[in-house]
Order: C-alpha cells, then sequence, then structure tokens
C-alpha cells in the first residue's frame, strides 16, 4: 500500500502531442442525469474536457440534454427515447358503469430501447462513464424490495429497464467503463438478487473502474457501512478481487485498488464534502482514461488531481463556500501546478 506522491502522479499526467486533433485525446460517453439530477449530468461531462478529453456525448433525456446545452455549448447531446408512465383514472361522474381512463406522465424515464440508439456511440467511445445522477425512479433502499419481480429482476421502473440492457450490452464492450453512484446501485441490486435465485454471478465489463462513496460500497458488498469506514483498504481490496475492477473508495484518504496494487490519496479537504463533487470525480477520471491512460493510471491521477483541485479552490475561497462547480475552473490550476514542479 503506497500514498500517492505528486513526483509519481507528475509521471502519469497524458503527452499532448502537438501535431494532433480532438479525437487524439479520446471521446468519452458520458450517460448521465435525470430529471432531479441534471447538475450530475453536466458536472460530470464537462469535468472530462477539462482534463482534456478531446470529445464529450452526453447521452441522457431529452430534459436533461436541453438543460446541460443552456448551462454550456461544449457537450455534445445525444438525447434518449423516454418513456411516459401510463396510468388508469377511475372517473367517478359516471356511476353505472366503472370508466377508466388512461393518463400517461413524462418522467423522462429513458426507455429500454435507447440502448439501440447508443449502439455506434457505444463503438466509437474511447470511454464509457454511467451511472452519475442517472437516478431511478424510487428511493434506493427500495431496490431491495422491488413492488413486482420477474425472473428475479425488477420490473423496469424509472430507468431499471435500461439500466439493465445497458448492462447487458456493455458486458462485451472491450473500452474502460466507468461505474458511479445509481449504477452501482443497480448493480448491487442485481448482485444480491441473483445470489439468491441461482443465476449466473454478474460480472461487470473486463476494464471497469467503479467509484463508490462508503455507503454505496456497503450496498456492493452487503455490509453495514461503519465496517467499510473501520477497515476501508481492506474492504475496497474484497469488492476490486470480487468484481475485477479497479475500485475508488471515496471520502477522505481515498482509496485506490485493483486488488493487487493499492493507493492512499493525500488530497482533498471538507470542501469536497459539497454535493456534486463525486459527478466532478467521475468526469475527471473517464477524461483521462479518454486520453490513453490504463484504468489504475487514470483512477490515481484522476482522485489526486481532483483532490488537489479542491485544496487549491478553498485556499481561494475557503473550506466552507467551495462548490462542486468551482472545481471546474480550478481543475487547470491543479494541472498548472503540477506541471510547474
Ligand atoms: N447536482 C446534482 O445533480 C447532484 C446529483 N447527485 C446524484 O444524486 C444521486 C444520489 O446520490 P447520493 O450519494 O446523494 O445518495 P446515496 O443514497 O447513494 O448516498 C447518501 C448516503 O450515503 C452516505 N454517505 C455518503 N458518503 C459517505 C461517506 N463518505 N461516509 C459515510 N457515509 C456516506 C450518506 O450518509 C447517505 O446516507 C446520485 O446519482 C448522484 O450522482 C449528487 O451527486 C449530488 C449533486
Ligand atoms: N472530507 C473530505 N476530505 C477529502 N475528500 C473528500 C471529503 N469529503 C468528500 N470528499 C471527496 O468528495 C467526493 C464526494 O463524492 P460523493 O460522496 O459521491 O458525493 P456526491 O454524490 O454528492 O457527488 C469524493 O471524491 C470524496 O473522496
Amino acid at each position: 500500500m503506497k500514498t500517492l506522491t505528486q513526483e509519481y502522479i507528475k509521471t502519469l499526467l497524458p503527452h499532448r502531442a502537438d501535431n494532433s486533433h480532438k479525437l487524439t485525446f479520446g471521446h468519452v460517453l458520458n450517460i448521465a442525469g435525470s430529471i432531479n439530477y441534471r447538475g450530475a449530468a453536466y458536472l460530470s461531462s464537462i469535468a472530462a474536457l477539462r482534463v482534456g478529453a478531446g470529445y464529450v456525448t452526453l447521452a441522457s433525456s431529452p430534459g436533461v440534454c436541453q438543460s446541460v446545452c443552456a448551462l454550456t455549448p461544449n457537450i455534445v447531446m445525444h438525447p434518449l427515447l423516454t418513456r411516459p408512465i401510463i396510468y388508469a383514472e377511475i372517473n367517478p361522474n359516471i356511476v353505472e358503469s366503472i370508466s377508466i381512463e388512461l393518463q400517461s406522465i413524462d418522467t423522462e424515464s429513458i426507455d429500454e430501447k435507447a440502448v439501440m440508439q447508443l449502439s455506434v456511440q457505444l463503438q466509437q467511445a474511447t470511454v464509457i462513464t454511467v451511472g452519475s445522477g442517472l437516478s431511478i425512479a424510487q428511493s434506493k433502499d427500495q431496490f431491495n424490495n422491488p413492488i413486482n419481480s420477474q425472473h428475479g429482476m425488477a420490473v423496469a421502473e424509472g430507468n431499471h429497464g435500461f439500466f439493465f440492457a445497458l448492462l447487458t450490452t456493455l458486458q462485451t464492450c472491450t473500452q474502460t467503463v466507468i461505474f458511479d453512484a445509481d449504477a452501482l446501485n443497480f448493480i448491487s441490486h442485481l448482485l444480491h438478487k441473483s445470489a439468491g435465485l441461482h443465476q449466473p454471478a454478474l460480472t461487470l465489463p473486463n476494464h471497469s473502474i467503479i467509484t463508490p462513496h462508503p455507503k454505496e460500497l456497503a450496498r456492493l458488498l452487503n455490509i453495514d457501512v461503519h465496517d467499510i469506514q473501520a477497515d476501508r483498504t481492506h474492504y475496497a481490496i474484497i469488492a476490486a478481487k470480487q468484481l475485477h475492477s479497479i475500485v475508488v473508495l471515496k471520502g477522505k484518504d481515498s482509496v485506490i485498488t485493483d486488488g493487487e496494487y493499492t493507493f492512499i490519496n493525500p488530497t482533498g479537504n471538507s470542501a469536497l464534502a459539497k454535493a456534486g463533487s463525486g459527478d466532478v470525480l467521475t468526469g475527471i477520471i473517464g477524461g483521462f482514461c479518454a486520453q490513453g491512460l490504463s484504468p489504475l493510471n487514470a483512477a490515481c491521477l484522476g482522485v489526486y488531481l481532483h483532490g488537489l483541485s479542491g485544496d487549491l479552490a478553498a485556499e481561494e475561497l475557503t473550506q466552507y463556500g467551495v462548490l462542486a462547480n468551482d472545481l471546474i475552473h480550478f481543475i487547470p490550476k491543479a494541472i498548472k501546478s503540477l506541471l510547474q514542479q
């Protein structure tokens, strides 16, 4: 187990070729955001560009794409097909016979068929990031008590159906896939459901990175969050071995491990304990993968630089006043300070 140092981290910064064009620096396909978490889609997408990725496509519901587009012209939008929720309403004015009227609400839930809309993007992308703010239409803890179940899976609610179809498609993909936030909660649900039902064990794509906070890791391993916090390195290594992926266990002194090599990050401070800073981290790691770094190196450089951005932001704005959005502006300053060392 090693603590990351500035000298080591500096060697990981990807080279910027003079004779280059946007795709030299990779294409991030970011599948993120939902009706309540539009900011997560913005933060994760823009952070990837800020660390040097050449091209970022945001795939999300049309409403999320529209909101993000209003905030920045720098991200390419790929609006996905949504599925209205159809419900029946009984008309109480007609008493002789029951009159049922079908109504529909657009919750901006992504249709599972949207995975087909993504097939070209999934092939073209250098790296795929999934899950920042890609919410489900019910609380996470209801995942363990689905209202309906079929073949052991929750019947598609919110983005469930889309997540499942996407995960199935991603199984064969050769690029690095970074799973964050609600993608992790969905994976936890599948892991624990399939264990009880003697279904084939869930596998993640070959080159995966997962970025859980302690509660998300607790859900993945099906243990208490206090156990995780009592031995963070141990549980990060267990998860890396079980899921055959790079694990970034977030929080103070983030742990980065592939199950064999383990690193502890010394940068960052309480300014990062602010909604949305994890979404920024996912974008940063995605942006470095896009530029050709191995998943482990991208995770180490990304976590260190994210913390350093928070340290520089706090020097100017105090640990109280930093917003996740401010981190985006401090990323170039953090890169500059690495280059000057
Ligand atoms: N502006 C936006 O659109 C934002 C969207 N977000 C999205 O919101 C969704 C829900 O994410 P949440 O993380 O809020 O929900 P979760 O329910 O996954 O996590 C919150 C729970 O985790 C625990 N927890 C988190 N960090 C911890 C730590 N370091 N140590 C111990 N316990 C810890 C908290 O106590 C809390 O009980 C995600 O999809 C996320 O991407 C958030 O990132 C906030 C900002
Ligand atoms: N006190 C702290 N010291 C250092 N880093 C922190 C601290 N609090 C939070 N962080 C970092 O901020 C990020 C928070 O991510 P996360 O918990 O997913 O939040 P959100 O979902 O709101 O974006 C992680 O990278 C975590 O390591």
